[in-house]
């Protein structure tokens, strides 16, 4: 029987040389692929209580919106800046070359919500800190961060070393 990492297409050099590209594409336009991933994250989430579910776009609308569902919660999307229509606070994170912008409008979480952030992939954690402080700078609690993948080597989950961070596939590279 096929697992969740055998769908999970990997590109050398893309978008540009020395990465291997992950690509979730061949995972979610499989029904058993999808399933899989969708069920992966959720068993990771099994002991856990919480209010909202948070997903960075985009790649985190995909597989966060199925689990809010699942759980009878709602979604709170993270998006790039100049995206959300209402009053957003954003926060600025370090990319490979440069930096980016992301925002949450304010209203979206609640003081004292327990928030569990829901995104494909995990790298350096920079896009996920930032949501994390966002999170934390409305109020919320981020009481645990769930990927389909963690790219080991980059140490993602040290930067994030105060919060509860789990992924259903571990790649020990880049
Ligand atoms: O841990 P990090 O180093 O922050 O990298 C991981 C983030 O990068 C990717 O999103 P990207 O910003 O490429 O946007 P996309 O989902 O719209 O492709 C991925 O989906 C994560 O959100
Ligand atoms: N290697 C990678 N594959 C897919 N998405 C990514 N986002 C950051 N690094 C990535």
């Amino acid at each position: 029987m096929k697992k969740v990492e055998d769908y999970v297409r990997s590109i050398p050099d893309f978008p540009e040389k020395g990465i291997i590209f992950r690509d979730i594409t061949s995972v979610i336009q499989d029904p058993e692929g999808l399933k899989l991933a969708i069920d992966g994250i959720q068993n990771l989430l099994k002991d856990v209580d919480f209010d909202v579910v948070v997903g960075p776009e985009s790649r985190g609308f995909i597989f966060g919106v199925p689990i809010a569902y699942n759980n009878h919660t709602g979604f709170v999307p993270v998006r790039k800046k100049g995206k959300l229509p209402c009053e957003t606070i954003s926060e600025e994170y370090a990319l490979e070359y440069g930096t980016a912008t992301i925002e949450i409008h304010k209203d979206a979480i609640q003081p004292g919500q327990k928030v569990v952030i829901v995104d494909d992939l995990i790298a350096t954690g920079g896009t996920t800190e930032a949501a994390i402080h966002m999170i934390e700078r409305l109020g919320g609690e981020v009481v645990k961060v769930v990927f389909l993948m963690e790219l080991e080597g980059l140490k993602g989950r040290e930067r994030l070393k105060d919060y509860d961070v789990d992924a259903v596939i571990k790649y020990p590279g880049k």
